[in-house]
């Protein structure tokens, strides 16, 4: 049985297959040992991060999420301790079944008869579990729906390897493709721009005008945003260029930023900055009076944001005497869920993809420290 490491450039590939094409990124055929499009048994796999469902569950989910990562053990307690604040439960499971509930209804609506699946990296169900009832129920070619909008080893290449070790441990099962990312789809940009509108009209009207609109995504390190897309850099463009969508649907022509939150890691490792924290800090030394915060690096408002915005973000903020207000994510969104059907027929039309991007098989790698 192959490694998941051995199938990584071209995941999904076996021996007996013509090469790299059972995941294929960039407008490939599939491959011609595959039944023909409209004859085969297709899904759609809505493929997240997973999270814990109880105060059992917390560190043996922490466990996997940073397995091999060279993690401090603070920095595990302090998160676990987020978790716990909550009962042990992540909220990102229910906001998962919750979008999969509306694009099962979407494609219902629109005379698609496909089946949703739901798997995950980290957390029950596995995707691997996934995998195995995908083939039980005869499914012979999935398209992958992330949970990321962006380009980045965790946004995008580690979605990739959680399709490729689930076919590698079932040796093979249904075919598979990865929906491009879609920060660029306008229904993902309608969602985030209403989103941040509501949040604007929600301040006191003294100081709405001139409220200082602050994008925020999660930060990563250097050597992550150096090789994300192609050229490298693509996290932090296509975080740019999702945001300046989003301000120039919601508020037309005022200033934003873009910075980073939930920074991890060893401190001895740099990652984007400046974190949240510190830029509040700074706007509130330049006298800015109010702040909005749209997390638009995110699709539904899980820990990262309801702990590290609404919690810690905000009472900097108060500290700071600066009014506070933080947009809410895509989550499920009319347009959003409209823009995971479009992703989806454009597909399944074939041809280069309308919307999006999609990386490369060989891009978004990046040095890990080995597992010790
Ligand atoms: C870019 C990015 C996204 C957005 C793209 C996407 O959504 O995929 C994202 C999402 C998420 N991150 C999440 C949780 C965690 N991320 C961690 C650690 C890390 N994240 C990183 C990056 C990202 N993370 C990185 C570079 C690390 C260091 C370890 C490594 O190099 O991989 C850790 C370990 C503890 C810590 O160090 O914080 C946890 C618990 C949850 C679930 C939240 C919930 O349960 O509601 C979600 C949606
Ligand atoms: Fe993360």
């Amino acid at each position: 049985m192959p490694r998941a490491s051995d199938v990584d450039i071209h995941p999904g590939q076996r021996p007996d297959e013509e090469p790299s094409l059972a995941v294929r990124n960039n407008g490939g055929v599939p491959p011609s040992t595959a039944p023909a499009p409209s004859r085969r048994r297709e899904a759609l796999l809505v493929l997240s991060f997973g999270g814990p469902e109880g105060p059992g569950d917390v560190m043996p989910f922490l466990e996997n999420v940073t397995r091999g990562r060279g993690i401090p053990r603070e920095r595990l307690e302090a998160v676990a301790e987020h978790y716990h604040h909550f009962g042990g439960v992540s909220p990102i499971n229910d906001q998962n079944k919750a979008l999969i509930a509306a694009v099962e209804k979407e494609l219902a609506g629109a005379g698609i008869d496909l089946p949703v699946y739901w798997g995950n990296r980290n957390w029950a169900p596995y995707v691997e579990d996934t995998w195995q009832q995908m083939a039980d129920d005869g499914i012979e070619h999935v398209y992958v729906f992330a949970t990321s909008a962006y380009a980045s080893a965790s946004g995008c290449r580690q979605y990739h390897e959680d399709v490729a070790r689930a076919r590698a441990v079932l040796g093979g099962g249904p075919t598979a493709e990865k929906l491009p990312h879609y920060f660029d789809a306008p229904g993902f940009v309608r969602a985030n721009a209403d989103a941040l509108a509501a949040a604007i009209a929600g301040l006191p009207e003294d100081v709405r005008d001139d409220a200082r609109l602050v994008a925020t995504a999660h930060s990563i390190p250097h050597a992550m945003a150096a090789v994300a897309g192609p050229e490298g850099h693509a996290y932090e463009a296509e975080l740019t260029a999702a945001a300046q969508a989003v301000v120039d649907a919601a508020a037309p022509g005022r200033p934003f930023d873009l910075v980073w939150q939930s920074r991890s890691g060893p401190p001895s490792v740099p990652w984007l900055e400046p974190d949240v924290n510190d830029h509040l800090r700074a706007l509130a030394a330049e006298g800015e009076r109010a702040v909005v915060l749209f997390p638009v690096g995110f699709v539904s408002d899980h820990l990262e944001v309801i702990w590290d915005l609404d919690n810690e973000a905000r009472q900097t903020a108060e500290e700071l005497g600066l009014a506070f207000a933080r947009a809410a994510t895509a989550g499920t969104h009319p347009a959003f869920v409209a823009a995971v059907r479009d992703l989806l027929e454009e597909r399944r039309a074939g041809g280069q993809p309308r919307l999006g991007t999609n990386c490369p098989a060989a891009c978004c790698f990046v040095a890990r420290p080995r597992r010790s």
